[in-house]
């Protein structure tokens, strides 16, 4: 029989094992488990056992998977239909033959140059101050990632150290709101502007971007506009042509590469900018950490040693959730406040990489990435776990460390205890028999009992130290790509945004003479106008 045909039979069996039944063997409950460098994955709160695991492998040879991770990092023009490489693990890489790894070096190098003399206050604004304040504007993929690696840092103790004194703040969102929220109580003498974006063409990024220099010069003003930019604006992009169009000199330009998408840049300019000038060397660790999983992910996508490959593990486990299991949702759930803004880094990462309609070869898809969501534990907890625990079935991924950024061991404890009770919980249930066994009245039985048999997994790292978050970043990475080669779709392509920019542009038009007569949305549109 075909392997599809076996692996849908698989799922078929698995779905009438409840987990319960599952986790109660304790020796498959042992094997469901890796471990790299103290990271420990456990995936026995999945629905799989030792002949998924093995269909799942059989499947992965039949496929090409091994192949096409190798044709990767080889630099083969894997984005097919932009005729692109998609290299980001280059960007971490400690040493490499690829021909353009200098120019990888060379940048990484001048970041930490240009990063190194504002933090000690040889480069400072025009009117002589210090630059404390790292004002980074830059929307999706330019955006997202530094931003979750800014916040996880914040409470990291050397990074702390480093950051004393010092602002890091994000401007996404057109809305001008953001503009206020992100330059309130900022001094703009001892603020440098960094605009980052890879085309420098992105709508909201370059509106935003004319604000903060008009925000600059307007208040500086002792000396010339051409000045305050020179010294206070810089940025990260591949068009070099636009920047010098915006006025910023060559050397205030950090560049990356057509093979580094949005969503996977958090390690070239995009992220390393704003992060060596908040936290200075410390940054050299993040990319450590993210370059030893892409050489795990690399060095174990083989027959002998796939089950040891985490970020292979979790695309693994998440296609088999969403293919032939069904779940069409997935919570990504750190368990630690730190990871405020992880769950929307992966968001991204994942629903615009894997949320397709076709293959790389254009054939229709039934089914592709999932919908993703998260917050962190506990707050999560209190919000939509309700729905997690007793209405839609949700593929769960918790992560855990197992020390705190805080001494505060008392209520470290008490939130890891939420942590290894929620995946029990979700799997194990409360049944019927139970409830009577404590006394429930008959009439509320049906409200308190929990069906459980609801999956997932859990990544248990020592700590969220900088090396920690770089891992974090490259198995979620990898595993969106797994999930993608197993689909076969392009992952690193992002035509269903175009749409809604073009329509954006158009009603911009409508607004501004105001003819919305027959405008599929005349209704709100003026709504809008009579009442803005
Ligand atoms: O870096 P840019 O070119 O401003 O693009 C920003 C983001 O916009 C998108 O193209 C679409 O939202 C993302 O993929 C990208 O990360």
């Amino acid at each position: 029989m075909e392997i599809l045909a076996r692996l849908q039979n698989q799922a078929n069996q698995i779905k009438q094992i409840h987990l319960r039944d599952l986790l109660s063997q304790r020796e498959r409950n042992q094997v469901c488990t890796a471990n790299f460098e103290n990271i420990l994955f456990d995936y026995s709160h999945s629905k799989v056992c030792q002949t998924t695991l093995d269909l799942l492998g059989e499947y992965a040879i039949s496929t090409g998977l091994f192949d096409k991770i190798r044709a990767m990092y080889e630099g083969q023009h894997i984005n097919t239909t932009e005729n692109r490489a998609v290299l980001h693990v280059l960007l971490r890489a400690q040493e490499s033959q690829h021909p353009q790894f200098p120019e990888v070096l060379q940048i990484r190098e001048r970041i930490k140059d240009f990063a190194g003399k504002v933090r000690n206050g040889e480069i400072l604004g025009v009117t002589g101050k210090p630059l404390f304040n790292i004002l980074c504007i830059g929307i999706g993929g330019s955006y997202l990632g530094p931003e979750f690696v800014a916040e996880a840092l914040k409470t990291e103790p050397n990074c702390m150290r480093e950051s004393i004194g010092r602002n890091l703040r994000f401007l996404a969102n057109v809305d001008p709101v953001d503009f206020l929220r992100a330059t309130h109580e900022l001094d703009p003498e001892e603020t440098l502007v960094v605009i980052i974006s890879k085309t420098f063409t992105t709508a909201e990024t370059m509106m935003n971007a004319r604000k903060a220099t008009a925000w600059l010069t307007s208040h500086i003003t002792s000396h010339p506009s051409e000045k305050v930019i020179e010294h206070h604006v810089c940025a990260v992009s591949s068009n070099l042509q636009k920047t010098k169009e915006f006025g910023i000199q060559d050397e205030r330009v950090f560049g990356f590469w057509d093979w580094v998408g949005g969503r996977y840049s958090v390690t070239s300019a995009v992220g390393l900018v704003p992060l060596y000038l908040h936290y200075g060397p410390q940054i050299d660790l993040f990319l450590q950490g993210a370059n030893s999983i892409d050489r795990l992910f690399l060095e174990k996508a083989n027959l002998n040693q796939w089950k040891e490959n985490i970020p292979l593990l979790m695309g693994l486990l998440g296609w088999w959730n969403t293919q032939f299991l069904e779940y069409s949702s997935r919570a990504v759930l750190p368990y630690s406040q730190a990871l405020v803004r992880f769950a929307a880094h992966i968001q991204q990462l994942d629903m615009e990489s894997n949320g397709k309609q076709c293959k790389k070869d254009g054939t229709p898809v039934e089914v592709s990435g999932p919908i993703v969501f998260g917050e962190p534990g506990t707050n999560g907890q209190h919000s939509f776990y309700q729905l997690m625990h007793q209405g839609r079935i949700v593929q769960s991924e918790f992560i855990g460390f197992c020390q705190s950024h805080s001494s505060d061991s008392e209520a470290h404890n008490e939130l890891m205890s939420n942590f290894f009770a929620q995946p029990d919980a979700l799997a194990l249930g409360k049944t019927t028999e139970e409830l009577r066994k404590e006394n429930c009245p008959d009439a509320l039985v049906p409200h308190k009992m929990f069906k459980g048999d609801r999956p997932s997994f859990s990544l248990l790292f020592p700590a969220l130290t900088v090396n920690a978050c770089g891992q974090l970043l490259a198995l979620y990475e990898h595993r969106v790509a797994v999930e993608g080669f197993l689909w076969d779709l392009n992952s690193f392509d992002q035509f269903g945004v175009e749409l809604g920019k073009t329509l954006a542009t158009k009603v911009k038009q409508a607004i501004a003479s105001e003819t919305f007569e027959g405008h599929p949305s005349e209704n709100l549109l003026l709504h809008y106008i009579n009442h803005r």
